[in-house]
């Protein structure tokens, strides 16, 4: 157990791990306890297992319909996100997952480049404009994720969701004010009240029921599109989606197909996991660029010499994908996940746990209802697998041989072994997108600019993805920019 002095006698640990940076008193507990330890949680609830052995999470993550989602903030996620493969549990799950995707396979994917890169390219042209001297500093969240949020409109709707664009407007401004709300002291207390007393959700209070602006705009927007007869060539997720379940209709299938509302609350599924989460990585990557100047030279070098605008050989240079490697290891977008057992198991560990009692156990027995959280940077950075410099950006550890942990010491998952995009049926579905968009934004970006540190004391924080902040401001990256000519 985290050391009882340290909990509040109300807000139990859980407050000190949101009021912390993003993983420092995780890091800091697992150090002291090990991988496996509890905390006490907010309003007297039950204590949390704060868990990352590699083998139990993985257990946990393969067996997530016993591990599930915890089901009291079911009504806060559908107001968010809808009823899409987010927020849908056990066969439903499966069901929807299985329906979206076609959406997001390798070829699909590959299909969505030149969407990217038109979006990206906006963003540079946007970005030049802007710059009037030579050592201007801009705050990179006025940019990057107005960039993520137009890549998701061209390759989930085919759709132009810029920056310029009232539904891209509305959607933003919408945004900057959840990241300002989600950074407060109600925020953090809101979801652990509706966990204590979820009948707060049915209360008729009208912010409770209405929906997001952002449901609203995609269901707007889609509504319009599915009037349409379905765009059989079309690359965007929405198109696929729409033919595959056209093509059901036609062909005498016994399988149910996504109906509108369903097909709707994925897309905008898809925007709200995949806009902030992708921008918040690139954006502390430009920052580790900026604070590394020779990383960010070599990798210009390596953009330049490629001289190539074919997104296949952008995406295979070594140097970039060393860099994206590196840059997501100390930058996963959430701080933890968090599981419900919904029966009884056995959690097996990697490693024995030596329990307060002085016995030594190999697995954790789990009763219904025990909750455990999952903490991603704890276990991209634990030195004992990293080394002592596991906390530093160094991406030539990923090209030098030796330089990398034995796979079996790592988290596993979709990219790199790392525990960003979670393991299991539940993966993150649009991890190639990311990685895509990743590495096409930071070349273009690094080929058009140097980016400096300006000195200012970033920090990151949970708002809701993680978020730069500065002097406690939430969605702050000022970076020197200096246009470059070729
Ligand atoms: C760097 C970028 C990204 C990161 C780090 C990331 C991370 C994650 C994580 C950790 C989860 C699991 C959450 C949980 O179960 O607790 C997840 C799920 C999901 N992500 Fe991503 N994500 C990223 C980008 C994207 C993109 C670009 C899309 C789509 C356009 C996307 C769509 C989804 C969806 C739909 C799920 C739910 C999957 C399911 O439950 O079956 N994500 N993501």
């Amino acid at each position: 157990m985290a050391p009882e002095y340290e909990a509040s006698w109300w807000l139990g640990h859980e407050y000190r791990v949101a009021k912390h940076e993003v993983g420092v008193e995780y890091g800091r507990w697992t150090r002291m306890f090990g991988p496996v330890f509890r905390i006490k949680a907010a309003l007297w609830q039950k204590d949390v297992v704060v868990i990352s052995d590699n083998v139990a999470v993985k257990h946990i993550y393969q067996n997530a319909y016993t591990y599930v989602k915890s089901p009291a903030f079911q009504p806060v996620v559908v107001k968010v996100v809808g009823r899409g493969v987010v927020w849908a549990e056990g066969d439903e799950h499966k069901f929807q997952r299985k329906m979206v995707s076609p959406g997001f396979s390798i070829t699909a994917v590959k299909k969505m480049a030149p969407g990217v890169m038109a979006c990206v390219d906006k963003m540079i042209h946007r970005l030049q404009n802007d710059c009037k001297g030579k050592n201007d500093v801009f705050n990179m969240c006025d940019y990057v994720p107005a960039c993520t949020l137009d890549i998701i409109g061209q390759v989930g709707f085919g759709y132009d969701f810029g920056h310029e664009t009232p539904e891209g407007k509305a959607i933003l401004q919408a945004w900057h004010t959840d990241v300002k709300l989600f950074s407060t002291f109600a925020a953090f207390l809101a979801p652990i009240v509706i966990g204590v007393a979820p009948w707060i959700t049915k209360l008729p209070i009208k912010e409770l029921h209405e929906d997001s602006t952002a449901k609203k705009v995609i269901h707007q927007v889609g509504r319009k599109l599915l009037q349409e007869p379905p765009n059989m060539d079309g690359t965007d997720i929405f198109s696929i989606l729409v033919r595959e379940s056209y093509q059901d209709k036609k062909r005498p299938s016994a399988e149910r197909r996504l109906d509108d509302n369903t097909l709707l609350d994925n897309i905008l599924s898809f925007f709200m996991a995949g806009f902030e989460t992708t921008s918040g990585a690139i954006q502390l990557i430009l920052l580790d660029l900026a604070k590394n100047p020779e990383v960010q030279s070599k990798l210009r070098d390596e953009i330049l010499n490629a001289d190539s605008s074919d997104v296949d050989i952008i995406e295979s240079l070594p140097y970039l994908d060393a860099v994206t490697r590196e840059g997501l290891r100390l930058h996963p977008s959430a701080r933890d996940t968090h599981r419900v057992a919904i029966h009884d198991d056995i959690i097996p560990l990697k490693n024995p746990v030596l329990l307060g009692d002085g016995t030594t156990v190999t697995s954790i027995p789990v009763k219904a209802g025990d909750g455990f959280t999952i903490p991603f940077l704890v276990q991209n950075t634990d030195p004992s697998v990293w080394g002592s410099d596991s906390y530093e950006f160094k991406p030539e550890r990923w090209m030098k041989d030796g330089g990398l942990p034995q796979g079996s010491e790592l988290p596993g998952g979709p990219f790199s072994n790392i525990s960003n995009f979670v393991d299991g049926p539940r993966l993150c579905i649009g991890w190639r997108l990311a990685i895509q968009e990743i590495k096409l934004i930071l070349s273009s970006m690094i080929k058009n600019f140097e980016f400096r540190d300006t000195g200012a004391k970033v920090e990151k924080y949970i708002s809701p993805a993680v978020q730069p902040f500065v002097d406690g401001k939430a969605a702050q990256l000022p970076l020197k920019v200096i246009p470059l000519q070729h």
